[in-house]
């Protein structure tokens, strides 16, 4: 078996007429720190929201632990409409809803957070905890026996421990800091037992400490958990210090891959992002 725990071939994600992600192909192997990073629509949050079952492909494949879980190519009025290269490559067609990617052993987290507001940072992890462990939230909610819902609580309180928020359990999830609300949707997506855990921008909206403090986060929770991690991401520093490898978009487009000095100093990369991120050039 090989080292890869998610692979993408040829992913094109395509709305009506416009190509959020043209046929990217990535890799990411077990343990790693990957980045993906592009100027702003370069179709990063698109290319999660395919790994993560939220839309099926136009056309590509998906490969979780070198097992196929996503497979599609472009039928009906798609047929038409689709602009990628490989259409003929892909014949089968597999779904999976973003439950069934879950209990693969893949979690996110959003660049916009996703807590139950009026839920304590408690309830907001137990919950998540429930969702893995029924199919569905009426489900989770009803069906659980004493035991299971026992150890779920415990695993709640020490999840929250581990991540630090011991001290605000009890505070309700919309009470609480910025930067702690980024910690309990690590929390809540930790919650899920996954293998792969995809951050997307999860310094978006911290001060220059709390992002300071996220690359020793994410390294702790990396070996506390043993987890592979897939960052969307706009803060250069952070990519730049915590990336193992990074991927770049433009446009839908892969244009450069690679180690960040590598990245770094690529002039596609520069022109695309670095350089109008740094200089506020077009
Ligand atoms: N559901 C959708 N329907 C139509 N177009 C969409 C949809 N989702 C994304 N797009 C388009 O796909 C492109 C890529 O968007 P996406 O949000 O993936 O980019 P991004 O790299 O994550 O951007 P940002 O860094 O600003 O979050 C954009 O042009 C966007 O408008």
């Amino acid at each position: 078996m090989s080292n890869s725990i998610l692979r993408l071939e040829d992913i094109t994600m395509q709305f009506g007429g416009v190509v959020a992600v043209d046929n990217l192909s990535l890799e990411v192997n077990q343990n790693e720190i990957v980045s993906l990073i592009g100027p702003n629509g370069a179709g990063k949050t698109t290319a999660f929201n395919v790994v993560t079952g939220v839309y099926a492909p136009t056309n590509g494949a998906i490969y979780f632990k070198d097992n196929l879980i996503t497979s599609n190519y472009p039928k009906g009025s798609m047929k038409k409409l689709y602009a990628g290269q490989n259409n003929g490559k892909f014949n089968t067609r597999i779904e999976k809803t973003p439950d069934q990617i879950t209990k693969l052993g893949v979690a996110r987290t959003f660049q916009n957070i996703r807590l139950f507001k009026d839920l304590t940072a408690f309830e907001n992890v137990l919950i998540a905890k429930h969702m893995r462990a029924k199919a569905n939230f009426l489900s989770a909610t009803l069906c659980l026996n004493h035991k299971e819902e026992h150890t779920m609580r415990e695993e709640t309180l020490e999840l929250l421990n581990i991540l630090g928020l011991t001290d605000v359990k009890d505070e309700k999830a919309s009470s609480l800091p910025y930067g702690q609300q980024r910690h309990l949707e690590i929390a809540r997506a930790l919650a899920t037992k996954p293998e792969l855990l995809l951050l997307d921008e999860p310094a978006a909206g911290m001060n220059p400490q709390e992002t300071g403090e996220l690359t020793a986060f994410i390294h702790d929770i990396r070996s506390k958990f043993n987890l592979t991690v897939f960052m969307i991401e706009h803060h250069m520093d952070l990519v730049m210090e915590i990336s193992d490898r990074i991927y770049v978009l433009d446009f839908g487009k892969l244009i450069a891959s690679g180690i960040p000095e590598e990245v770094q100093n690529n002039q596609r990369v520069i022109d695309a992002y670095l350089g109008v991120q740094e200089d506020g050039e077009e």
